[in-house]
Formats: structure tokens, C-alpha cells, sequence
């Protein structure tokens, strides 16, 4: 039996129909509690292969296997399933706007057919855990929150469902260099704790150092390398050289 959390993609290419290649034949195999970061210019192909693992997007060959099950396979009820444990993290963070704070991190616990007391609890709970006051932030709108709040409020909605595995896309983008630090503190720290899976398609490679087990390079829709944060620090390739340059390196 496969271990939660476990994710293997081998070889998955992706082609448009207009003969485009966005993915070629890249594979990438996720060990259970790990992160890896996918680190690449734009339009290399991160969040394309990213959202395979949920099969937001299906390749048009290779497979998609988590947890042992070939998501390519499953029923639309299944899928569903799926994607309930997986928490998904983007840069606008995909809070329903209409509702609180509170009731949009409780979501996901609704949806697996929690009590209210339950989703109530749990709400709090999470909000917590990210650094918000339940008693301060429930009750907001996520336009009353700022853009480092909703970012917290997005992860804590994340993990309500206690993911095995964590999608999270250039999740703190958006924000500014000290908050950017905060949340990556805050993220390494739920990351040990909850043990979960993390796939991070980042542009910096600093966050890859920071928060990565396992770093994979890509380019023009290919893995150029797979690496550590340890053999990033030391490597020679000029190409991973290249990103160390340009990083300048805060936390490495
Ligand atoms: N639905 C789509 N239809 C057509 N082309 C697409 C689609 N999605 C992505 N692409 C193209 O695929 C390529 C890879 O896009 P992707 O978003 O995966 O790159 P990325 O590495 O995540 O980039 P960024 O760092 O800028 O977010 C790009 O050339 C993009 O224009």
C-alpha cells in the first residue's frame, strides 16, 4: 500500500492542440512528510505540472499516481474526494469574497460533513494556529483583511482538512519582503508540525532553501536538475550558479 502524502508523476508531457509542448516527459516522485519546491523561470511550466497533481490539468501522456491511485483514472466522485485532502495554496488565495473569514476556513470542514460546533471550533483553531485572533478576524471580509492576512487566512483554510498534501503556487508573491519572511517562517513551522506533503513552485530560490527538502529545476517545460538545498549552496552548474547570483542569498 502506498503512503499517504506519496506522489509519483512518470513521465507526463503535456501538448496543445496547437502543437505547443508546455510539458516535456517530466517525471517527479514525492516522498510522504517532504517538501519540494519547483523553482524556474516563467512559463517554464511550474504551476502547469503543479496542478496535474490534483488534475486541474491531465497530461496528454504519462501518469499521475498519488497515494498508489492513478488520478487519472478516477471518477469525477473521486476527484472530488481527492482534492478534499489535498490544500491548495495560490497567490490571490481564493477566498470566497462573500463570506467570512471564519465561514471560509470552516468550508472544507462542511463539505466532509463536520458539526457547526465542530467547524466552529475548528475555525478558531486554525486561525489560531496562522496568527490570527478568532475573536478579531472571524467575523471580517476578506477585503477588510490585508493582503498578509488573507494570505494566513488562505493557509489556515488550507489545512482545515488536514491535507495529505500541500499544492501551494507562489502562495506569498504577493507580499512584501518582511511579511514574505513572516509567512515563510510560519509555513516552515506548520510544515514540521503537521508533517503533510508540500509541492512549492516558488521564484525564489531563497524560500526553495528555506523551506525545501528537495529542490527540481526546470526549463522550457523540462527537469534540468534535481537537487538539495545542500548541493544548491556548493553546486558548480552554471545554471544553478546562475540562480544563486541572482538570489543573493538572505537565508541560504
Ligand atoms: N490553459 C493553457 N492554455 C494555453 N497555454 C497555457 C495554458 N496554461 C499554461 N499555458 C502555457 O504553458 C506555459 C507554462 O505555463 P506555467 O503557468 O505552467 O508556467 P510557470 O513556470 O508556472 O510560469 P510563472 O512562473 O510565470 O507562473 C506557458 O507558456 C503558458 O503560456
Amino acid at each position: 500500500m502506498a503512503e499517504p502524502g506519496s506522489v509519483q508523476l512518470t513521465r507526463v508531457s503535456l501538448m496543445l492542440p496547437d502543437s505547443r509542448l508546455i510539458l516535456d516527459d517530466v517525471s517527479l516522485d514525492l516522498k510522504p512528510g517532504t517538501t519540494t519546491a519547483l523553482l524556474g523561470r516563467s512559463g517554464s511550466g511550474k504551476t502547469t505540472l503543479l496542478r496535474m497533481v490534483n488534475a486541474l490539468v491531465r497530461p496528454t501522456s504519462g501518469s499521475v499516481v498519488v497515494d498508489g491511485t492513478n488520478v487519472l483514472e478516477l471518477s469525477v466522485e473521486d476527484l472530488r474526494k481527492l482534492r478534499h485532502r489535498v490544500g491548495y495554496v495560490i497567490q490571490e488565495t481564493g477566498l470566497f469574497p462573500h463570506m467570512t473569514i471564519g465561514r471560509n476556513v470552516a468550508l472544507p470542514l462542511e463539505l466532509a460533513g463536520k458539526s457547526a460546533a465542530e467547524q466552529e471550533r475548528r475555525s478558531a483553531e486554525l486561525l489560531q494556529l496562522v496568527g490570527l485572533d478568532p475573536a478579531s478576524f472571524s467575523q471580517r471580509h476578506p477585503h477588510q483583511l490585508s493582503g498578509g492576512q488573507r494570505q494566513r487566512a488562505g493557509l489556515a483554510r488550507a489545512l482545515a482538512s488536514e491535507p495529505m498534501l500541500l499544492l501551494l503556487d507562489e502562495p506569498f508573491g504577493a507580499l512584501d519582503p518582511l511579511t514574505r519572511a513572516e509567512m515563510q517562517t510560519l509555513l516552515r513551522d506548520l510544515l514540521r508540525r503537521v508533517k503533510t506533503t508540500a509541492l512549492l513552485v516558488t521564484h525564489d530560490l531563497n524560500e526553495a532553501l528555506f523551506l525545501a527538502d528537495n529542490i527540481v529545476f526546470m526549463e522550457a517545460g523540462k527537469v534540468i536538475s534535481r537537487t538539495t538545498p545542500d548541493q544548491v549552496r556548493t553546486s558548480l552548474d552554471p545554471a544553478i550558479a546562475a540562480y544563486r547570483n541572482a538570489a543573493g542569498g538572505n537565508h541560504a
